[in-house]
């Protein structure tokens, strides 16, 4: 079974390896923090709250949660990993996982 990415920072190789395919699709790096962004928009509410299930779903399963904030169809989120105080595979994982479901929401 593939062991659970871990909660430790990214190494500057695991930086431009794992990073570089997000900040193509639109993530940036947040100001004065390690943590990555991006804003989704939606044809309305119900798209947007379709996709932010979906993520929720994932996200509870990876213990690992997205900071996000929602006005109608607009979801921005932003990913850091608490325990290491930056980013981790976890939040590469998931940020993965969320182009994915945007990109068929
Ligand atoms: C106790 C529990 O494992 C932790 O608080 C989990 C829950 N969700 C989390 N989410 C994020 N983004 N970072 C974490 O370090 C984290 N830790």
């Amino acid at each position: 079974m593939a062991s659970e990415p871990k909660r430790m920072k990214l190494t500057e190789e695991e930086r431009m390896s794992s990073l570089s395919p997000l900040t193509s699709n639109g993530w940036t790096m947040v100001n004065g923090r390690d943590a990555i962004y991006k804003e989704f928009l939606f044809k309305n509410f119900n798209e947007a709250w379709g996709f932010m299930s979906q993520v929720a779903l994932q996200a509870e399963k990876m213990d690992h949660h997205p900071e996000w904030f929602n006005v109608y169809n607009k979801v921005q989120i932003t990913l850091s990993t608490h325990d290491c105080g930056g980013l981790s595979q976890r939040d590469v994982k998931l940020a993965t996982f969320i182009e994915n479901v945007a990109k068929t929401s």
